[in-house]
């Protein structure tokens, strides 16, 4: 298991450190602060804050906000970044932009359970410029070139 070291902003989440609800979870449930409920209506976006911080010190991992499936399918509120993407050096409040994608208002719920966290490994490569690529099967073929279903 790795570590990663987490502070708490907000005294709410002082007994809420992120934890996996069962030995096979790829999430971390993340928590919105808020001090009042907060009603999104369609369309909207809001970045609520989780209370936490973490550091994750390692260039070899990042952290990736992903949507709650239940809340994005059933209600549409998902993430207004799509996912976000948690550099290991970022030492920031960790942020949820929420976004109501659907065409009911949604109300968030202080303390409820807004998004989810997924540590994933990473790899940083350097770059050598070439004028020519090695020949692949592939080639530039791209966007539907093998055909469509
Ligand atoms: O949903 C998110 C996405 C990002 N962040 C924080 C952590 C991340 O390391 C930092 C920067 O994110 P990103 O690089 O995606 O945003 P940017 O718009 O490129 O900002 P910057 O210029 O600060 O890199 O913001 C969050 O708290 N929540
Ligand atoms: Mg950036």
């Amino acid at each position: 298991m790795t570590t990663i070291d987490v502070k708490v902003l907000d005294p709410r989440m002082a007994d809420q450190l992120p934890a996996y609800a069962t030995p096979g979870s790829a999430g971390l449930d993340l928590r919105a602060c808020l001090d009042q409920p907060l009603e999104l209506a369609p369309g909207q976006a809001a970045l609520i804050p989780t209370g936490l911080a973490v550091h994750i010190g390692d260039p070899g991992l990042a952290a990736m906000l992903l949507p709650r499936s239940g809340l994005g399918h059933k209600h549409g509120i998902v993430l207004g970044n799509l996912v976000g993407l948690i550099d290991s050096d970022y030492q920031g409040p960790l942020m949820v932009s929420c976004w109501n994608r659907g065409s009911a208002a949604f109300t968030v719920q202080p303390m409820e359970r807004i998004a989810q966290m997924v540590i994933v490994p990473v790899v940083q490569a350097a770059f050598r410029r070439v004028e020519s690529f090695e020949a692949s099967d592939r080639g530039t073929g791209g966007f539907g070139s093998t055909g469509r279903g």
